[in-house]
């Protein structure tokens, strides 16, 4: 009996979790885009960018001016010795709250700022959850734990004389100064601060944009990136190395995932002369191969992985549930093999986990294993994930969760059982 066979409707299962962890679906979490950048350099208009440019998603722009704090009426007085680029200006500790609510998927009050009064104002502003939100200001790079809610941090980096002469038109303008002060607060405060606290958390970018606004490639590329993680699981923005097959009802088929995984091999080009003299180019793995199946649902697998690589060496490991050591049975010359590890689910990870660590132990590289399933739980690519993060692994299916006896949930209950008949 084929896998697909035994699971229905298996793509609808989306579930909250109940930990109070996060209140949003597992795999439905916003994508967070942090902008910052130096005074004028064009935050602000890169994210409306952005936002244009993303017209079919719910997005959400979040101004880290929002969280300036009050000045009392000592401050207002002394407002020139007052410095608003320094981190102690913010509240960052509303901006996290805040930010964490989006992120759970709450609706959240944002605090109106007035740069000409120098205080929060009423109404607030009532924002929604959003899939992307994006959190644009001077400093959002310098915190550690601001930058740590990010998916993706962007610095606009702009001449600092266009920067100058762009603030002092905005701010005469816009916020109610006179070039003098613009100056004056430039040459004392917004400059060293600068220097200090936002040239410094440039290194934290993943991308800088030069030219700001003007820079189109760039901001389409930033544009399809935020595309492409927003169709993905939320594991597969944590973790490079996860790649789920795309999923229908039918990739559920092992022989899908094997030679998905094939794929994932490094080869070369090959020419042969045909027995009629013509020439076919083709290609060749650049190492030798071996499979190694995890008894007993392993051994599931290994029909497909015969049927795509005709006469591989096909090794064992049995895992024993009590916390001995596993036994195996694998060619003495695998260290110098990629291997393919076969295990159709991937629940907790424990087993995973002993399986790889054995096959190091024999000397396979972590780099040279790629560890193929049918369908894992969150828990289990965390585990395995976090402990080898150079391994591959291909899955067809992220599911929600584990049940309290370490069973995939919705799973498709023991897979050895159903699979040989034995259930
Ligand atoms: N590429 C650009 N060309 C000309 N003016 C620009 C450009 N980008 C921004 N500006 C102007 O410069 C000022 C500051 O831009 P803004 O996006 O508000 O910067 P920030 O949010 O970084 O302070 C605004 O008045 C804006 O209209
Ligand atoms: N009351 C205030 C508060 C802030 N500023 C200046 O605003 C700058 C940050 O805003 P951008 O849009 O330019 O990023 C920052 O450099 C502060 O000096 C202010 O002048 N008055
Ligand atoms: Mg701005």
């Amino acid at each position: 009996m084929e896998p697909a066979a035994l699971r229905s409707g298996f793509n609808d299962h989306i579930s909250v979790e109940s930990n109070g962890g996060f209140d949003c679906p597992k795999n439905k979490q916003p994508f967070i885009i942090g902008v910052a950048g130096g005074t004028a350099s064009g935050k602000t208009t890169v994210c409306n960018q952005i936002i244009s440019q993303l017209h079919d998603q719910r997005v959400v722009l979040v101004n880290q001016d929002s969280f300036y704090r009050s000045l009392n009426d000592d401050q207002l007085v002394n407002v020139h010795e007052y410095n608003f680029d320094h981190p102690a200006a913010f509240n960052t500790e509303l901006l996290l709250s805040c930010m964490e609510k989006l992120r759970r998927g709450h609706p959240v009050n944002i605090p109106s700022y007035d740069f000409k009064s120098h205080k929060s104002i009423e109404p607030s502003r009532l924002v929604n959850p959003a899939d992307v939100i994006i959190l644009e200001g001077i400093l959002v790079l310098h915190d550690f734990h601001v930058r740590n809610l990010m998916n993706m941090k962007i610095f606009v980096d702009i001449d600092s004389d266009v920067r100058l002469a762009r603030r002092i038109q905005r701010d005469t303008v816009e916020r109610g100064r006179n070039i003098q002060n613009v100056l004056d607060q430039y040459s004392r405060f917004v400059k060293p601060s600068f220097e200090e606290f936002i040239l410094t958390s440039k290194k934290f970018a993943d991308i800088i944009i030069p030219r700001g606004g003007d820079n189109d490639v760039a901001i389409d590329l930033i544009v399809q990136h935020i595309l492409t993680k927003l169709g993905q699981h939320d594991l597969c923005k944590i973790y490079p190395n996860i790649n789920v097959i795309f999923s229908t009802f039918q990739v559920a088929f092992i022989y899908v995932v094997v030679e998905h995984g094939l794929g994932h091999l490094p080869f070369t080009e090959k020419q042969i002369i045909t027995p009629t003299g013509s020439v076919y180019s083709g290609v060749v793995f650049c190492k030798r191969l071996c499979g190694v199946s995890v008894i007993r649902s392993g051994e599931s697998m290994e029909n497909a992985l015969r049927a795509c690589c005709k006469g591989i060496k096909i090794g064992k490991i049995l895992i024993h549930g009590d916390g001995k050591n596993g036994r195996q049975k694998l060619p003495a010359d695998i260290s110098s093999r990629h291997v393919l590890l076969l295990d159709p689910v991937l629940a907790s990870g424990n087993s995973a986990i002993k399986a790889i660590s054995l096959l190091l132990s024999k000397g396979v590289p972590e780099t040279s294993i790629i560890f193929l399933n049918l369908i894992s739980a969150p828990e289990g690519i965390h585990a395995v994930c976090r402990k080898f993060p150079k391994l591959k692994i291909v899955t067809s299916e992220i599911d929600s969760s584990l049940d309290k006896n370490y069973g995939v949930i919705p799973g498709m209950g023991e897979f050895g059982d159903r699979y040989f008949g034995t259930d």
